[in-house]
């Protein structure tokens, strides 16, 4: 269970994150939903301790992460696995290399020194390229790919990292709309099949209506929805992005995740 209580985080004067409360039971699917400068980035870059509280606390399974320091720090980034908007893999390493980073914080020091990596750690990474039909993509610079490959070479990463939390940055704002579906769809797989929490940062309401069970909206570093997308009335939507009405409303609807999608069946776009 994570618990998020009276969270802020300042830049300066300005509350980036203002007092943000909520709780999340394992295994939902949480959009994080607001105009751009909401807060989303910081809210999710907050729990993982890339940016760090000014007040509040959250906690994890009863574990204040707050004031995890060192080596518990890197472990909770580890179980807290980041998703990326520009993916932040390293181009010129191989695809199989760039998921095997997600294994270096449940690597001691001295194997990492030695730059081998374990056979099962390959195979865990072998397998969780499989899930993504990435696997024949393994021994490829990962520069050479596409965007959405890309992305999914970072959700290989994070799965890798066997993390009980995944926050997901934006991940697919800069994607086409099939390779959006395909990621989107990786997103659902992990969380369906392997029950992990997942927490998406996202833009388009009609993808967090279409994913997620359950929608938190942010105006100004405050959360100011908090509930399933049913509840999500047309008047709070205009609010929370300060739209007109046939806005927020009139776009074409996207076409609902056809259930969890099966192991291994996204094309390798
Ligand atoms: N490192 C920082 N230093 C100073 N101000 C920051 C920093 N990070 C974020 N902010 C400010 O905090 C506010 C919230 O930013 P944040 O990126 O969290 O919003 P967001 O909802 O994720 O926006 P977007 O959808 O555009 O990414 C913005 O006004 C932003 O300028």
């Amino acid at each position: 269970m994570l618990v998020v209580e009276g969270l802020t985080c300042r830049f300066g004067t300005k509350a980036a994150v203002d007092s943000a409360s909520f709780e999340i039971a394992p295994g939902g699917f949480v959009g994080v939903i607001g105009r751009s400068g909401a807060g989303k980035s910081t809210l999710l870059r907050t729990i993982n301790r890339l940016a760090t509280p000014t007040e509040g606390r959250i906690l994890f399974d009863g574990v204040d992460v707050t004031a995890l320091r060192g080596k518990e720090l890197r472990q909770w980034r580890a179980r807290a696995a980041m998703i990326f908007q520009q993916f932040n893999l390293v181009g010129r390493l191989d695809v199989l290399t760039n998921v095997l980073m997600g294994r270096l914080a449940a690597m001691p020091a001295w194997r990492s020194l030695t730059q081998t990596w374990p056979e099962e750690d390959k195979a865990l990474a072998m397998s969780a390229l499989e899930q993504f039909d990435m696997a024949s993509l393994a021994a490829q610079r990962t520069d050479q790919l596409s965007g959405g490959q890309q992305q999914r070479v970072a959700i290989a990463r994070a799965l890798v990292q066997q993390p009980d939390l995944i926050l997901a940055d934006e991940p697919i704002a800069s994607l086409d709309p099939r390779n959006t579906k395909i990621v989107m769809d990786a997103l659902l797989r992990i969380n369906k099949h392997f029950g992990i929490t997942v927490i998406c940062n996202l833009h388009s309401l009609d993808l967090a209506r279409s994913y997620c069970d359950r929608l938190i909206g942010m105006a100004a570093g405050r959360v100011v929805f908090d509930g399933a997308p049913s509840a999500l009335t047309e008047h709070v939507a205009r609010e929370l992005y300060d739209l007109e009405a046939s806005e927020v409303m009139g776009g074409v609807p996207l076409p609902a995740p056809e259930g969890v999608p099966a192991l291994g069946t996204a094309a390798a776009a």
